[in-house]
Parts: C-alpha cells; structure tokens; sequence
C-alpha cells in the first residue's frame, strides 16, 4: 500500500443524481490523492455505483465538479477515459472466448498493437496467476479467476486510475482474499485506486484511507484507525445471568456502557491485565453471577453501525460483529476520521 502521496488524482465536489424525487447522490465531496487506495463503503443502494458510474463518465450528473487525473469531466470526458480502468460488479467478459483471446481481444480495442497488445497479455496472464488457464474458455473459469482475468482486462492500457466496484462481490472467502493479494499488488504499483464495497474487512485489509457512504452522503472519513477511534475504545464485556446482578453491575462500574437488552455492561479498558483483574475483583467482592466476560475491541462494523444505526453486508470470515450499538464518541479531536 503506498502511504506518501502528494497530486490529487481524483477531486470531486458537491456531486448530486437524483431519479425524480429519489436523491442518489446528496452533494458528495472526495478528494483521492495520486497513487491512493481509497475505499467508498455503503451498503447496498448506497449510492457506490452510481458515483463509479459518474466518475468514470458512464452516467450524467445532475450537479458538481468531477476531476479525475488532471482531466475535468464537463469539459474533457476523452481524457478521463484514456487514464482510467473500470472492473465492475459483474465481469465484463466473453465467456466463449479464452482468457488470451479476451486480454488480446482488449488490446486490439484499446488500439495496441499486435506486439505491444501480445507482450502485455502474457505478462498480466502471469501477474494474474491465469498462464495455465490462457487457452481454455472463459466458461470454464471460476468465479475468483474471472475477476482475476477482469482486472487483467482494465490493466492491457496501463491507467492511472482503477476503479473497482464491489470487486470481491460474490466470490468465496478464499477467492476474496486471493483477490486481495492481487489488489494489495496493484497498489504497490502507484496506481490510484477508487474500491467500492460492502465489507468493512474488504475496506480495512485494502485502503489507505475509506469514506463511509449512507443514503448518498459520506457519513465519515478517514485511515481504518481514525474510523475506530470514533467508537468508544477496548472493553471488558460482562454479561450477566439476570437483571437484578445487570443492574448492580451498572450501579458498580459508572463509567461502564451499559445495555439492557443483553444484560451487558461494558466496562472501558486500556487493554491492560490491571484493568480485567479490577474489573473482575469487584465483581467477585459484589457478588455478581457473571454469564460470560470477554474482551470487545472496536471494529470498523461498530464505526459503520454507530454512524448509520445499521449494520453492512455480511463479512468475510474473522470479522468480528458487535450485537449492539455502540456509542460514538464525539469528543474525538483527530484531524481526519471525523463524522461529517
Ligand atoms: N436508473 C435508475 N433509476 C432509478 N433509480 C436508480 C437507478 N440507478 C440506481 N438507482 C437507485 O439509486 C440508488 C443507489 O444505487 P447504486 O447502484 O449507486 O447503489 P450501490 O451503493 O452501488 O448499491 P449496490 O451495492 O446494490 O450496487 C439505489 O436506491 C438504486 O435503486
């Protein structure tokens, strides 16, 4: 992932769609530097799309400015499209043709020569782990290596912009990550990379920096740390067999958050021994019967959730899930990561 970025790549301002009375985008700003990988994360309906559609000049405005490697969309939409690639949802692939015959088919489109066109689609075959697989038919492939060969696809003319809409949508756990690895690849190329998705985990292993999209607004803004600092830090979960030993227990801990309806009480922590050993002496000197007690720390499903009262798509595997709201603290002074 590159971290030292100076030119803005992409520069987009007060961008609005609607569809009659229904507002898509709601005056949205971004700002992406050159050789960034920056992640826009909503749920579905979200308004993902519809911005890729926009920026990559599939689709008309209704208002804003839009700039995307140097090249103003109103007045030079030809520019942005000779410096971009676009990976959609859904591979934009000829399932009848091989891997070879739709990265050549590519270059003869993007007007490479044959040579030129010829030398790239073996390499990217090879960066794209898809050699063995050249000459078989498309529909042959699985899903993970047709996004695999989709993204091979957007890189025959070398942009210096990806987009990547949902790009692991769909795949399994282990083509997601696969996938991954390859996006993680790119970034270290200097490409700029605008990724939508609807997994936090996707946003967090991926992005330098993640706007939080809801209802067609960014919502919140900033590195995966800045996001989780938003939410209240480490706790000690206590959970507690019945209601009279919750209540106490909220009586006990003052500074604790404490929710009803799991009978929960989070008490903060600063990840310390210490801290765990207090909290779970003064609940032996209190006599509370304690059902479970763990260690919560703030995911960026909590940040998502605090901030949009609900929760993403599913994750991927090893994402943790709060059951509960958690409160967002407002008090934070971080310069970025601030809800909008
Ligand atoms: N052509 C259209 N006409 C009317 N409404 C539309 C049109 N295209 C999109 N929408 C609506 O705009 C909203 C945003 O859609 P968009 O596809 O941008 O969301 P998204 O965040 O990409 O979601 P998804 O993950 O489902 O693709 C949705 O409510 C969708 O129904």
């Amino acid at each position: 992932m590159t971290t030292t970025h100076s030119v803005n790549s992409i520069a987009v301002r007060g961008l609005r769609k609607t569809y009659g009375d229904k507002v898509v985008l709601d005056g949205l700003d971004l700002t992406i530097a050159a050789g960034e990988v920056f992640a826009l994360l909503g749920p579905n309906g979200s308004g993902k799309t519809t911005t890729v559609n926009i920026l990559s000049t599939l689709l008309p405005a209704d208002a804003g400015t839009v700039e995307v490697g140097g090249h103003d969309l109103e007045d030079d939409a030809d520019g942005i499209r000779s410096v971009i690639g676009v990976t959609g949802q859904f591979a934009a692939l000829d399932d009848l043709l091989t891997g070879r015959e739709n990265l050549r088919l590519m270059a003869d489109l993007r007007h490479l020569g044959r040579t030129a066109g010829g030398a790239g689609v073996d390499d990217l075959l090879a960066q794209f782990g898809l050699t063995d697989a050249a000459d078989k038919p498309v529909s042959t492939y699985s899903g993970g290596m047709k996004r695999r060969l989709d993204l091979a696809m957007t890189l025959v003319s070398t942009p210096d912009v990806i987009f990547l809409d949902e790009p692991t949508t769909g795949l399994d756990p282990r083509s997601r990550r696969d996938l991954w690895e390859t996006i993680a690849g790119l970034a270290h190329s200097g490409v700029t990379i605008l990724l939508t998705t609807q997994y936090l985990e996707e946003a967090d292993q991926l992005a330098d920096r993640i706007a939080v999209l809801d209802a067609g607004r960014i919502v919140a803004e900033g590195t995966a740390g800045d996001l989780k600092k938003l939410v209240h830090g480490a706790a000690v979960r206590l959970v507690f067999t019945d209601d009279t030993d919750f209540d106490r227990a909220a009586a006990t801990f003052p500074d604790a958050v404490a929710h009803a309806a799991g009978r929960r009480v989070d008490v903060p922590t600063d990840n310390t021994v210490r801290t765990l050993r207090e909290a779970l002496s003064r609940i032996e000197s209190e006599n509370l019967e304690l059902a479970d007690v763990s260690i919560h720390t703030p995911t960026l499903d909590d940040v998502f959730f605090a901030l949009t009262g609900h929760r993403p798509a599913s994750e991927g595997p090893g994402t943790e899930a709060a059951d509960q709201p958690v409160a967002v603290d407002q008090t934070t002074t971080h310069s970025e990561g601030v809800p909008r």
